[in-house]
């Protein structure tokens, strides 16, 4: 299939669904030629039968047509399944590209598969760069946020490409070069770990709105359109209005009645909190809302639970409803605060430990446009960690610390009618406890480790001197030193 156009291609793209396919028409669109294949060519043929006419495409029937078809050094975007797909593809691909081509792994890979790929790939000359994109279909079209991974060398080519494909803020591209290995596959995960924190709080506090405060989905709707004209625009908060005004065409019940209350999740969420776990960051925001999905999805244990102990409700029911849906604004943007502030510690302590060198305020700014948790507020973020790149945690912040602390006191009015109304609040009360914890002058855990060290000498530090004790506590409880 591939003749004339040998060689000529800007870039290739294979795996042309949803992801694959709107990236592909991206780069056409921006006029580069782009050599585009799929494993079954129906995917190809589509592609070009109904957009064909958007730029300058190459259809390969064969990944050796589409490496056949590229400019040298050669770039291809791999947009496949995550886990054994990609590994199947690049493999495909290693055999026929050259020193100094480049492969471009665009899905949501484990960063530490990415980790083993570059590794592999590098050894055989080759650029391996898992990139995180973000955006879903419309963002994959009409500008994503790309966080890059991989070398350097391999950025000079790749970046201006990828940062003209990108939504743009501001006059700047929502891309830039991450860091090396696995660093983009990293910050897309934690992206998508954070997008699960936003996306429970928000959905907390649809359930209070309407539980305890008896609002209806439509006047909730109206809720967070009014709120997506303040501190908390968000696209996730813009598309809960959608979402909350939609009525089921079948039945004309509110579309969020009839949709099974079974949350689902392929996996982003859950390794962001195995890898904080690994890191020792607590990441309670994410923790809870990836438990809050499993919870939600384990139908037959719930419906045992509601037949032996009754369905959940308490007496507390909202008086003045104005002044509540104004506290859970007020707590719905300091939790959200908390589970920014966590998500960027775990990509702090990440870079640390990988010596990724990942600037957390360039982070920022690529996750301002483009992404499914582009918000305002990022900018204050990006702010925030160029006025101090040290800064120990957001919430120390000037700004920051200004906004939670006015929102404090209709926090915990929210939490208390949580509690109080039986309408579980894991986010909302996780991220007080976060903030309540954090400059607590004493935390219990004196208490923990003078235990650890009954029960199993486990040793302790001491307020007033150096060194590691150990109380002979079956010995007349003498304390020695170790
Ligand atoms: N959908 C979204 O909103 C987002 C998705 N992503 C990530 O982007 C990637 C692509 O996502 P999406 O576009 O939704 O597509 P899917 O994840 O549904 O993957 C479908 C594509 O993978 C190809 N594929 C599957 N198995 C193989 C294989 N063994 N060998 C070769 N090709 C294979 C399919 O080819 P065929 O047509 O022949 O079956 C098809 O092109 C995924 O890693 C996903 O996690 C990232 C951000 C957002
Ligand atoms: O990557 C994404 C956005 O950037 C997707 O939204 C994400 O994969 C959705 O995850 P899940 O199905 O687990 O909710």
């Amino acid at each position: 299939m591939v003749n004339s156009t040998n060689g000529t291609a800007r870039i290739g793209v294979t795996g042309l669904a949803t992801m694959g396919g709107n990236l592909a028409r991206n780069l056409a669109r921006h006029g580069y030629r782009v050599a585009v294949h799929n494993r079954s060519m129906t995917r190809t043929q589509t592609l070009l039968d109904k957009h064909g006419d958007e730029g300058d495409f190459v259809p390969a029937e064969s990944m050796a047509d589409l490496v056949a078809s590229l400019q040298r050094p050669r770039q291809v975007i791999v947009m496949v399944k995550a886990g054994q797909p990609t590994d199947a593809v690049i493999d495909e691909l290693v055999e026929l590209l050259e020193p100094g081509d480049m492969v471009v792994d665009g899905g949501n890979a484990h960063f530490a598969d990415t980790r083993r790929r570059e590794t592999v790939l590098r050894e055989r000359g080759l650029h391996f760069v898992g990139t995180g994109i973000s955006g879903g279909e419309e963002g994959a079209l009409n500008g994503p946020s790309i966080m890059p991974g991989g070398s350097a060398e391999s950025y000079q080519h790749l970046g201006p490409v990828l940062e003209s494909i990108a939504a743009q803020v501001d006059g700047q591209p929502c891309c830039t070069h991450v860091g090396p290995d696995g660093a983009g596959h990293f910050v897309k995960m934690v992206h998508n770990g954070i997008e699960y924190a936003d996306m429970q709080l928000i959905a907390e506090s649809y359930d209070l709105l309407r539980r305890a405060a008896g609002l209806e989905p439509a006047e909730i709707a109206e809720v967070f359109r009014t709120w997506n004209s303040g501190d908390l625009e968000s696209y996730l908060v813009e598309i809960t209005a959608e979402v909350l005004g939609h009525v089921d065409a079948a039945t004309g019940r509110p579309f969020v009645d009839v949709v099974a209350d079974e949350a689902e999740q392929k996996g982003t969420g859950r390794w962001t909190v195995q890898e904080a776990l690994e890191l020792g960051i607590p990441v309670t925001g994410i923790a809870e809302a990836v438990f809050a999905r499993s919870l939600s999805a384990r139908a037959g244990q719930r419906a045992a639970a509601r037949g032996a102990l009754g369905a959940s409700s308490g007496t507390a029911k909202v008086g003045d409803r104005q002044a509540f849906v104004e506290d859970v604004r007020q707590a719905l943007y300091a939790s959200k605060v908390v589970a920014y502030a966590q998500g960027f510690d775990q990509i702090r302590a990440a870079s640390e430990f990988y010596g990724w060198g990942i600037d957390l305020g360039a982070m920022a700014t690529i996750w301002r446009g483009g992404c499914i948790i582009r918000a305002r507020f990022l900018d204050r973020i990006r702010q925030a960690y160029h006025g101090n790149a040290d800064l120990p945690s957001l919430l120390v912040d000037d700004y920051f610390a200004g906004a939670v602390s006015d929102g404090e006191a209709a926090w915990r009015r929210v939490v208390a009618t949580a509690v109080e109304s039986g309408v579980p609040a894991p986010g909302f009360s996780s991220a007080l406890a976060y903030h309540d914890a954090l400059r607590a002058e004493r935390l219990p855990a004196a208490l923990v480790q003078g235990l650890r060290d009954f029960f199993g000498a486990h040793t302790y530090r001491r307020v007033d001197r150096d060194g590691v004790f150990h109380t002979l506590w079956s010995e007349g409880r003498t304390e020695i030193g170790t």
